[in-house]
């Protein structure tokens, strides 16, 4: 039973799913970390793929720009797959000087200018926020690693070019570490459905001193990252 974004069978996915944007990023992933890797969906070359790491059935998928992209294909792979615990391994802009560029980020909670999660709280405010044990798990994993990361909030925008100018500054002097365009929509999904989610980001750009990694540097950086989403991943499989 496909549903219309996901051309996957009943059983195709893993409940656990790694989720990148960018869906080259998802074939990397099962390339580069995933064992008897095979494909299950590719519905307008959103790719997914699921297979073992270390022995446990994982997947990963993309889930494109966006609150509206990645609500279409969260929800869908909890409502229509069972997925249950959903990770999305991104990229980020910081926001404030004491975030280097190659930072990984846990983001606990997700302030945002979408208003989806509103539609979904009857007007209200919705804390848009990690599942605290995947959170806890990243934490530890790094530490285990000795890759130290920034536990904090972000801000996910609808726009990537944002007209109003002195927003950076004031989401700054709130404390909230980068901006990225998913994931109070990913943790607004989770909530909705009964899920559990989480997201980690680098820093692939630097909005006050411009700034940002070069395609090689992100390959490196990236691969840290995801290293550690697959420390959280494992653990729940
Ligand atoms: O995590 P990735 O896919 O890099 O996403 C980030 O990059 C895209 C903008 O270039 C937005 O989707 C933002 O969230
Ligand atoms: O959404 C994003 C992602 C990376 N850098 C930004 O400035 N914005």
């Amino acid at each position: 039973m496909a549903t219309p974004h996901i051309s996957a069978s009943p059983g195709d996915f893993a409940e656990v799913v790694l989720m990148p944007g960018d869906p080259l990023r998802a074939r990397y992933i099962s390339e580069r970390f995933l064992e008897n890797a095979r494909p299950v969906t590719s519905v307008r070359n959103m790719l997914g793929f699921t297979g073992t790491f270390r022995g446990k059935r994982l997947s990963v998928m993309g889930h494109g720009m966006g609150v509206p992209s990645i609500s279409i294909y969260a929800t869908e792979l909890v409502k229509t797959y069972g997925a249950k615990v959903l990770i999305r391994v991104g990229s980020c802009g910081a926001l404030r000087t004491d975030v280097k560029l190659r930072d990984v980020i846990v983001a606990m909670g997700a302030g945002t200018d979408s208003n989806v999660n509103r539609m979904r709280a009857m007007g209200h405010d919705f804390p848009a926020v990690a599942d605290f044990t995947l959170a806890r798990r990243a934490v530890e994993a790094a530490e285990k690693r000795n890759k130290p990361v920034r536990v904090g909030n972000v801000f996910t925008s609808d726009l990537f070019y944002h007209p109003q100018e002195a927003l950076n500054a004031t989401l700054a002097k709130m404390g909230i570490l980068a901006v990225e365009m998913e994931i109070a929509g990913l943790y607004g999904v989770a909530a909705e459905f009964g899920a559990r989610a989480l997201a980690l980001l680098t820093v692939s750009d630097h909005i006050l001193t411009g700034e940002h990694l070069s395609p090689e540097d992100r390959q490196t950086t990236f691969d840290e990252m995801i290293e550690l989403a697959f420390d959280v991943a494992a653990s729940e499989a």
